[in-house]
């Protein structure tokens, strides 16, 4: 049918990683589409290839590398003036070689949350959001009840300076008083430790704090735009399809979807299962965190699905 988009070109992008996180980036070549930019090394798929086939002879093309260790990461459809391209991208955890410019391009070997200061072509941005998230989202338990609120954040504290990157503070039972209070400290320990925290479902206060906010499924509907500048993380709470597409159009920054399986938390709730999970989120081009039943066992699998990672109470939280 006239008018109808032409077949987007299908490319292979990988997103290499050094043990110590650093990811490399090259600049594509003046004159070549997008040119100038920086970007992650890959290239089209060609007639007849895998995925996956196609990404081992991109990076041996244009850096001499072989990949040893290939997970999905993300998925980005994107329509430039002159074409339209899927971004089918690969985390590359573990590689043979040594990354040379074959092609005489400049590379750098950058730490994730300075990818955001290079520029890239507009469909990029998740990518670069996805490179720079962790692959576990710890979500905090109420307070127990008779702990103090200063033994609650010393405990927060101890799982951050753990590795726990990216923490949505979620207090259902506590009063207005005791949550403004303890998202306070908890954005200074935040601070001190250097992890990124989520205020569940509190923007103005998430605004006043300097920290990302959380949205429950209803505030993403009922908000229609996102509510904190792109240097403050936006997350969504997502069940089904419309939820994710919701999420999308808010400008999430990522969506956390579940129950993937049974919770305890959250008993009447029916799980999706995981292959209804994989194929919900397999064209969503915003990092997805699994939600619902889940422990840091069960990340290969999930991960696996194309899954940015887990997202879990019970199952990064450690009492101890
Ligand atoms: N490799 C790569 N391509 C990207 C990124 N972002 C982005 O919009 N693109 C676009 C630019 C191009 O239109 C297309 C990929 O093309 P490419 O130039 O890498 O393809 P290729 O390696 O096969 O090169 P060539 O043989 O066509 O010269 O996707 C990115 O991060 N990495
Ligand atoms: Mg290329």
């Amino acid at each position: 049918m006239s008018g109808a988009d032409p077949e987007p070109i299908h490319v292979a992008v990988g997103v290499i990683r050094q043990p110590d996180g650093r990811v490399l980036i090259a600049r594509r070549a003046e004159g070549s589409h997008q040119g100038g930019r920086w970007e992650y090394p890959g290239g089209k798929v060609e007639a007849g290839e895998t995925i996956r086939d196609a990404l081992t002879r991109e990076l041996h093309e244009e850096l001499g590398i072989r990949p040893l260790e290939l997970r999905p990461l993300i998925r980005v459809p994107w329509r430039y003036a002159d074409k339209s391209v899927l971004l089918d991208t690969w985390e590359v955890r573990r590689f043979a070689g040594t990354p040379s410019g074959r092609e005489g391009q400049p590379l750098r070997w950058v730490p994730p949350p300075e990818l955001a200061r290079y520029r890239f072509p507009a469909a990029n941005g998740p990518i670069t959001t996805a490179a720079a998230l962790p692959e576990t989202y710890l979500i905090t338990p109420d307070v127990p009840g008779g702990e103090r609120h200063s033994a609650f954040v010393e405990r927060l504290r101890r799982h951050m300076a753990g590795g726990a990157e990216l923490v949505q503070l979620r207090l259902p039972g506590a009063s207005a008083t005791a949550w403004r209070r303890i998202a306070a400290d908890a954005a200074q320990v935040a601070r001190e430790q250097g992890a990124r925290l989520l205020l569940n479902g509190d923007v103005a206060l998430a605004r006043e704090l300097g920290t990302g906010v959380h949205l429950p499924a209803a505030m993403v509907r009922a908000l229609g735009e996102r509510p904190l500048a792109a240097s403050s993380l936006v997350g969504a709470s997502c069940h089904d399809a419309r939820e994710l597409d919701q999420a999308v159009a808010l400008g999430a920054d990522f969506a956390v979807l579940g129950p993937v399986r049974p919770t305890a938390s959250h008993p009447d709730a029916t799980p999706l299962g995981d292959a209804q999970f994989q194929a919900l989120i397999a064209d969503v081009p915003i990092p997805v965190y699994a939600l619902g039943g889940l422990g840091p066992e069960d990340l290969p699998q999930l991960q696996g699905y194309r899954a940015q990672g887990i997202a879990a109470i019970r199952g990064l939280w450690r009492e101890a």
